[in-house]
């Protein structure tokens, strides 16, 4: 399905965000990790959440869901013996579950999206894994990849977090079930380090304990840990309420959304600062951010590693900044759905926008008056990529038609619907053209 994004002037209304992406996939691992039964409230609802969701039930957990929560009895230390797994496009469950799967015989990870997920490199993890004695298939680090485990070893441990910073995370849910303590050494960088934080605070909810170096480096894992059964209540989600708050900053506004928590260890939560730093108006009080965008916006040079998931949403606003903008240190995001770098510039371009690219930087040469549009975007099978040129397109004085926008659903399937509630000429259509 297409989505034709009309140009809109004018924002308003209140949202409640959508529940954590991240919180959501890490809140049903260690539930399906513990042996007893655990509620999480207000789990979220999307593509890859779902994908965790169905592949923890393959694994062996137990699911039973309302509208408010969903009770998961694990499978603890005993995933089920199973032959194959399909995470979809979800980037996070795959490498998460790549490294619980070696506490199993034999699993193959399927190759469903060969354009998306399958591009994306795992290598750095395949070489933990099996420097600690699991056996790997795989083409090229890249999927399908099968997974012979059984009896993972830990002592040391080394992991490259240069490329992402899931393949840590991965070993830090795995490494406490093992017979072994363990020593995990983070080797050359470390990407999106922020996230770690969500990793280490879940796995302190669940009653795991790790040690970790105050760089983030450095962890040592004791052994024999058992997974505690518990409650967990997801919070709102700040990369997918980026993009409503660049719409809201990039046009005539007064939107609010609420369950946007000021103390989220979420890095994304910088959304708020930055569009703060291109002096939008508004207010962030009580979990609610309160947006009364007047379309002007100030030019910024910000690190984006430490918000990864919003860096698309804040060009997406630069685009209309009074001068140039500058995203540096963000060569993660070439691995990521598509390469956020060169093909999310190259659909901006079409667009209108005045965009340079670096290695590891976007530029981007604010145009504040509107952009000309009228042009057919190719989603790339990219949620982000979408919802940032929705907030593009807003303002654009010619319709931008999205294709494939369905995609969206990877993590915020009621994006269009929140974009309509605020006012946003927005329409699914079967076949967009202009
Ligand atoms: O651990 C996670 O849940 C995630 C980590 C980040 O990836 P990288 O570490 O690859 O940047 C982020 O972009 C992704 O959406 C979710
Ligand atoms: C990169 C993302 O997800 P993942 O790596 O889990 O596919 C994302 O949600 O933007």
């Amino acid at each position: 399905m297409d989505v034709i994004v009309r140009p809109t002037p004018e924002l308003r209304g209140e949202i409640g965000a959508l529940s954590s992406k991240n919180y959501t996939t890490r809140y049903l691992l260690v539930a399906a990790l513990a042996e007893g039964t655990s509620t999480i409230y207000y789990p979220a609802h999307s593509e890859d959440s779902d994908a965790m969701r169905r592949c923890i039930a393959d694994l062996g957990a137990v699911l039973e869901e309302d509208e408010e929560k969903i009770v998961i009895t694990g499978f603890g230390r005993h995933p089920k013996d199973i032959k194959e797994l399909n995470v979809g496009n979800a980037g996070a469950v795959l490498r998460f579950l790549l490294a619980i799967a070696a506490l199993s015989p034999d699993i193959t990870f399927v190759n469903t999206y060969p354009d998306s997920l399958g591009k994306r490199p795992h290598d750095d993890l395949i070489e933990s894994l099996q420097s600690m004695g699991v056996e790997i298939e795989h083409r090229d680090g890249k999927l399908p990849i099968t997974v012979r485990g059984g009896a993972p070893k830990g002592g040391k441990i080394k992991v490259s977090g240069a490329v992402s910073s899931q393949f840590l995370s991965a070993l830090l849910f795995l490494t406490p079930l093992l017979e072994e303590d363990s020593e995990i050494e983070v080797v050359y960088d470390l990407k999106s380090k922020v996230v770690i934080g969500q990793t280490l605070e879940v796995l302190e909810q669940a009653g795991i304990v790790i040690h970790a170096s105050e760089d983030l480096m450095n962890y040592k894992v004791p052994g024999r840990q058992s997974y505690q059964a518990r409650e967990y209540t997801v919070q709102g989600d700040y990369p997918g309420s980026a993009a409503i708050l660049a719409a809201a900053a990039v046009t005539n506004s007064d939107v609010k959304v609420h369950r946007l928590m000021e103390q989220s260890k979420q890095g994304e939560r910088a959304i708020v600062d930055v569009l703060r730093m291109m002096e939008v108006p508004l207010t962030h009080e009580n979990g609610v951010v309160h947006v009364r965008g007047n379309g002007q916006l100030q030019p910024i040079e910000f690190d984006g590693d430490a918000a990864t998931d919003a860096v698309l949403a804040m060009v997406a606003a630069a685009v209309f900044a009074e001068g140039t903008s500058r995203f540096y240190n963000v060569e993660n995001l070439r691995y990521k759905e598509c390469d956020r770098i060169t093909d999310y510039l190259n659909e901006l371009r079409k667009a209108g926008a005045d965009v340079e690219e670096r290695q590891a930087e976007i530029i981007v040469h604010g145009r504040p008056g509107e952009l000309p549009g009228g042009v057919t975007i190719n989603a790339h099978y990219d949620h982000r990529v979408i919802m940032a040129l929705t907030v593009v397109g807003l303002r654009c004085q010619q319709p931008l038609v999205i294709k494939d926008a369905h995609h969206v659903a990877k993590s915020y399937p009621g994006f269009f619907d929140h974009i309509t509630a605020l006012g946003g000429n927005v329409e699914w259509v079967e076949n967009g053209t202009l």
